[in-house]
């Protein structure tokens, strides 16, 4: 029965925060306002066949993906969590323990990231399972740093591993998930990290100007912010920076370069560091980092936008140090 698998839930989730004054089981949940701060308000899904295959990721993975998918897109504007609604659409005869199991990865990765669920629906699906998270969210008022934020001049930043994710999905649908070389490719797809001190620091810092996680690929979101802030993009990577496709894109046969750009679900972080304005941001990154300095990748530079032009040009430098115009690729649910 329905009002069994809420108070289920309600079990695995375990206790609230006090800022939830009223958590599953009413109408609504009553939390307390953050006082001052601003509103953070997301939501991004799952959905069988869309997102997951449930031969690829554990029911419990599924649970704590949907949740960090949204947590990326808070954690990248300076938000802190407050809390969670989930709306569920369960196909039928669907295996119940599949459904408790995605609750347990969803619980435990709200525990991990002080994020409790309040509440939800439940209905029936006539498609696969869907999942969709609403996360609310708080940051300080007077700081957001928009996909409009960019200025000519500004420093492009990548931080995490471009591709990787693409990597992973493209072993499990060619069947070389299990070998060794795509471990990591694959726990990268199924297992998406977050950054949560990346929230702390783009607070602290105004030299970050615009932030952007690249869930639709890094091509798709190096446009976005371009495309709102109306200028254009010159990238010039280190040679280096795909080095960690090397093997995984020969084992798939696959151009690194395609992969980073529009494989998408890697959730990185894009930014922008202003020159001029005082602070610390790219060394008190490289401390976050220490161990892996490699995932702070400089891209490149914000450059003026040709009059006339009504779409950002973005180029690469390529052989012999010549700019290649690159084109917006990535993953389109619309297509
Ligand atoms: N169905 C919709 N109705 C209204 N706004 C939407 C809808 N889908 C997406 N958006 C908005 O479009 C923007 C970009 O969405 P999306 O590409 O999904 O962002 P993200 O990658 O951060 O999840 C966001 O502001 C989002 O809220
Ligand atoms: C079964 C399956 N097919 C294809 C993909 C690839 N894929 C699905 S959604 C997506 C982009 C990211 O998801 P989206 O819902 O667009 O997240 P958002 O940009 O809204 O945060 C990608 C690359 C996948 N993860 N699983
Ligand atoms: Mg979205």
């Amino acid at each position: 029965m329905e009002s069994d698998w809420i108070k289920k839930f309600s079990g695995i989730l375990g206790p609230m925060p006090p800022r939830v004054l009223r958590g599953i089981g009413d109408d609504v949940a009553c939390l307390v306002s953050p006082a001052t701060d601003n509103l953070l308000w997301t939501t991004d899904s799952q959905r069988e066949g869309v997102h997951f295959r449930w031969d690829w990721m554990t029911p419990r993975e599924v649970g704590s993906r949907l949740l960090v998918v949204n947590l990326s897109d808070v954690y990248v504007k300076g938000g802190t969590p407050v809390s969670a609604l989930v709306a569920l659409g369960i196909p039928k005869n669907f295996p119940e323990e599949r459904i408790f199991s995605f609750y347990e990865g969803l619980a435990d990765a709200c525990r991990r990231f002080d994020c409790p669920v309040v509440g939800g629906d439940i209905s029936r699906a006539t498609g696969g399972f869907d999942a969709v998270l609403s996360l609310l969210a708080r940051s300080p008022a007077g700081r957001f740093p928009g996909r409009d934020g960019l200025l000519p001049g500004d420093m492009l930043y990548l931080l995490g591993r471009p591709g990787l994710a693409k990597a992973g999905y493209s072993a499990l649908l060619s069947g070389l998930s299990d070998h060794q070389a795509m471990a990591e490719s694959v726990s990268a797809f199924c297992r998406p990290r977050t950054y949560p001190w990346f929230s702390e620091l783009v607070n602290a810092e105004d030299q970050v100007v615009a932030t952007m996680d690249t869930s639709d690929g890094l091509g798709q979101a190096i446009f976005a912010m371009a495309d709102q802030s109306g200028v254009s993009v010159r990238l010039d990577p280190p040679e280096n920076w795909l080095d960690h496709l090397q093997r995984p894109s020969s084992l798939l046969g696959q151009d690194p370069f395609g992969m980073a750009w529009d494989g998408g679900e890697d959730y990185d972080i894009l930014f922008a560091v202003r020159p001029g304005v005082g602070g610390d941001a790219i060394s008190r990154i490289q401390e976050q980092i220490r161990g892996e300095p490699e995932k702070l990748i400089p891209l490149g530079e914000v450059v003026v936008r040709h009059a006339g032009d009504q779409t950002p040009s973005v180029t690469m430098t390529g052989k012999n140090r010549r700019q290649v115009r690159l084109e917006r690729t990535g993953f389109d649910h619309t297509r």
